[in-house]
């Protein structure tokens, strides 16, 4: 008898930051590419590794062409897929696992580097409690159009009995805040199926919904774009932050947020126009994997 010893075998990392959790592939000579099909197959729970999504570790020589124009002093290229095999540009959380992961192995040292994104360089800097990453400066992707009450859609979430309103902010990638009236249980949301915005986002969104717990304090469920709920969403607690801050008249007293999400806690700065973000990280195994059969 003939057996197939052709198989693929590739090593990976599993990471996660307040449990949105990564499947994270070393390609430090640019190799493996993979395909849309292989990165589902890694993110599946039951029948592959398990995670919200997949990151290449890429030498930035290796990343295309539009992100080596612009990277800077970065030597690394952190290659982000959704769970669903499309590409995110940017993730929050996925930074902070990405920066650890360089660390662990010994491919950055120091307290402070750059890494290369689809949205640009990213600031890692070392704290007590992880890395924190400048996410770079917020925009409201639709502020032409934000009502006085500060909404330019509506969401309309499986669990509510009518849309609610909503704002759209741009962190590098698309997210739409829902704020909650304080009257309403943030887990009577059912998030296993996404909520609609309107008008729907050309490219998606990904949608928070917020509540508020005290100053500087609010609690958050996500939806994520190409995924679905996770447990954390760096750039949507980023997001959050933004909206809450924005229709409260961005006061200036009120810079440092924690972030409740279903993982644990983030905290978020807003300092110079710039976001950010900082929490917890860690790698958690370490091993091979042999990619089915294309
Ligand atoms: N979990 C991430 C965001 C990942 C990308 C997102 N699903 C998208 O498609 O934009 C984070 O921590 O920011």
């Amino acid at each position: 008898m003939v057996f197939n010893v052709l198989v693929r075998t590739i090593e990976f990392a599993k990471g996660h930051g307040t449990r949105n959790d990564f499947v994270l592939v070393p390609a430090l000579d640019g190799a493996p590419e993979l395909t849309a099909d292989e990165v589902v197959f890694l993110a599946d729970r039951r029948g592959g590794i398990g995670g919200d999504g997949v990151i290449r570790v890429v030498p930035v020589e290796h990343a295309p062409e539009e992100v080596r124009a612009g990277a800077g002093d970065a030597r690394w290229f952190m290659d982000y897929r959704n769970q669903d095999g499309s590409i995110g540009e940017m993730c929050g959380n996925g930074t902070r696992v990405f920066a650890q992961y360089l660390v662990e192995h010994g491919l950055e040292s120091g307290a402070e580097f750059d890494i290369a994104t689809r949205d640009g360089v990213k600031r890692m800097t070392a704290g007590a409690d992880g890395f924190e990453v400048d996410l770079g400066a917020w925009r409201l992707s639709r502020e032409d159009v934000a009502d006085e009450r500060g909404s330019d859609s509506v969401v309309q979430a499986v669990g509510a009995p009518e849309p609610l309103p909503a704002l759209s902010v741009d962190m590098g990638n698309p997210h739409t805040v829902v704020a909650l009236p304080p009257e309403f249980d943030l887990s009577t949301i059912d998030l296993t199926l996404p909520p609609r915005v309107d008008p729907h986002p050309e490219l998606g969104s990904n949608v928070e919904f917020v509540r508020a717990v005290g100053p500087g304090h609010i609690a958050m469920r996500v939806h994520e774009r190409g995924v679905g709920e996770t447990q954390s969403c760096g750039t949507g607690a980023a997001a959050a932050v933004v909206a809450t801050w924005w229709w409260a008249g961005a006061p200036v007293d009120q810079l440092d947020w924690r972030v409740d999400v279903p993982g644990g806690r983030l905290g978020i700065r807003l300092h110079g126009g710039h976001v950010l973000l900082s929490g917890p990280a860690e790698i958690i195994a370490r091993g091979r994997v042999a990619l089915p059969d294309s």
